[in-house]
């Protein structure tokens, strides 16, 4: 059983958290919003789960290495910025960041990895993901994970291949590069489609998540398995052993 304290602990995400802490046994440590104290929750907590935004993400690094404990980063919106923070935090604290902790697309990036690098640049890539009319970034986190698990595949860099989105006179379409689309309503948990396009034949690889359940499990087992590694930066096929 270990302490779990959450950071956005009042958002959708945190609820569902809070439920999951409850469902696997384990303590629920409290939990901030914006204006909380991430220091103080850290020392209280053994390992922090934090699905808040990207601006309080330096504060809750910095509490997790103050307080010596490890962390789970969920938050979306990330930029470059934000990735150095996290490999400069995990030289101290064992740390966690993926855009998706469920199991599904785990393994659906390792799904899109390996189709990437079979079907070969004559397949053109593009992936497609619907949200809720309530989410603030966009593409979401898991689509540009998606991206980047195609991008490995091919032995590319996503950064010089993505296209985010398309509008007016484009042109035609660039030989290898990874687009990327975005629709927004309702309330959907998060659908993600990775389209492999050629002549004459298409393979989609889809996830589809029907609630936020499947990411809290998903976290809360992220957190578990953070609770004895050592400083380090880790992923989610790691955790599930994928
Ligand atoms: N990795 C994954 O598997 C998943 C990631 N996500 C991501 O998790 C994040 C949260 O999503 P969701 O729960 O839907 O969003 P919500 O807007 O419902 O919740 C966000 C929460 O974070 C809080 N918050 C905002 N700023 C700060 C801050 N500076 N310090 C502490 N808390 C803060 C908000 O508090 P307040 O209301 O006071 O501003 C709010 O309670 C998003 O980035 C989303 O994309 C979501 C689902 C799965
Ligand atoms: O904001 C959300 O809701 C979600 N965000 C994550 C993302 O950006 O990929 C994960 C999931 O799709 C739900």
């Amino acid at each position: 059983m270990a302490r779990i304290g959450i950071i956005g602990s009042a958002g959708r995400m945190g609820n569902a958290l809070q439920a999951a802490v409850a469902a696997a046994g384990h303590d629920y440590a409290g939990g901030i919003d914006k204006g909380g104290d991430p220091l103080a929750l850290a020392q209280a907590s053994d390992v922090l789960v934090d699905f808040s935004a990207p601006a309080a993400l330096e504060y809750n690094l910095d509490a997790a290495i103050h307080a010596g404990k490890p962390i789970v980063v969920g938050t979306t919106g990330l930029e470059e910025r934000h990735h150095w923070l996290v490999d400069a935090a995990a030289v101290s604290v064992p740390v966690l960041q993926t855009g998706n902790t469920s199991l599904g697309v785990t393994l659906l990036s390792y799904l899109v990895r390996e189709a990437a690098q079979r079907l070969g640049e004559d397949w053109d890539i593009e992936i497609v993901e619907t949200h809720h009319r309530m989410k603030v970034d966009a593409p979401s986190g898991t689509a540009i994970l998606l991206g980047e698990a195609a991008a490995r595949g091919r032995g590319v860099s996503l950064h010089e291949e993505e296209v985010r989105g398309r509008d007016g006179i484009t042109g035609a379409r660039k030989a290898g590069t990874i687009g990327f689309a975005s629709l927004r309503g309702g309330t959907v948990a998060g659908d993600h489609s990775v389209h492999f396009l050629a002549d004459n034949e298409r393979l989609t690889l889809s996830h589809l998540a029907e609630n936020r359940g499947i990411f809290a499990r998903g976290a809360i087992r992220a957190a578990e398995w953070l609770l004895d590694k050592k400083a380090g930066r880790y992923t989610m096929p790691e955790v599930l052993d994928l």
